[in-house]
């Protein structure tokens, strides 16, 4: 079960697997936290992440990396049995682990997230439909504006 928590990234050595649209949604959230971010990617896809500056890009396929290294990994391939495959290890070995091509099988979701100096807010769906997160995540937005 996903239990809520706040959790502090900063310098923290993040690696995301993959270099597209959803790595690069990825990799800028956990940019805005200042973790230590590395990225592995057969292919940068997304040229915005060469643009986000202070990341660690090697292009290669995934094989294999010592996980055990990182704090947080993010399976972001568009290979949804590779994912499974990483997030199997991580979850087995302890490490924080968020899948993209799933809804359950990985031991941290991303969620909807608002936030100022005062507060953080974060909507799940408890992995269900994200879209509602969003929704009501925007709904708070204009509640406390
Ligand atoms: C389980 C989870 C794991 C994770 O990724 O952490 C997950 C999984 C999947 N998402 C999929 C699709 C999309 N996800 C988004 C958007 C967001 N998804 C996010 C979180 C999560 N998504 C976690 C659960 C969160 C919860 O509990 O509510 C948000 C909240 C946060 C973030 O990603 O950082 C962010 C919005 C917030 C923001 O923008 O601020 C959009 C729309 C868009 O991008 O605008 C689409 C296209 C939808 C469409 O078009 O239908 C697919 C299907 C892939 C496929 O089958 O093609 C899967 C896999 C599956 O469902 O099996
Ligand atoms: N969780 C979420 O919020 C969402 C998830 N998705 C899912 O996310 C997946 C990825 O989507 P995109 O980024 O658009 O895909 P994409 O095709 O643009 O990128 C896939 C990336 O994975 C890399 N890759 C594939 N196999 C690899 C390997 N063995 N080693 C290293 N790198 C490898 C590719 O080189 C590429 O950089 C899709 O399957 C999609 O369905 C889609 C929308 C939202």
């Amino acid at each position: 079960m996903f239990f809520p928590v706040c959790i502090d990234i900063e310098n923290k050595k993040c690696l995301v697997i993959g270099g597209g649209k959803i790595a690069y949604k990825k990799i800028k959230t956990l940019s805005r936290y200042n973790s230590d971010i590395t990225v592995i990617a057969e292919e940068i896809k997304e040229e915005k992440i060469r643009e986000i500056g202070n990341i660690d890009i090697r292009e290669k396929r995934f094989s294999d990396e010592n996980l055990r290294e990182y704090m947080l990994v993010v399976a972001a391939t568009d290979d949804k049995e590779l994912n499974e495959e990483i997030a199997e290890f991580c979850i087995k070995n302890n490490i924080l682990v968020n899948n993209v091509t799933s809804k359950n099988k990985m031991n941290v979701r991303f969620g909807a997230i608002l936030e100022d100096e005062d507060y953080q807010i974060l909507v799940s769906s408890h992995g269900k439909n994200c879209k509602n997160s969003k929704k009501l995540r925007d709904e708070i937005k204009n509640i406390i504006k």
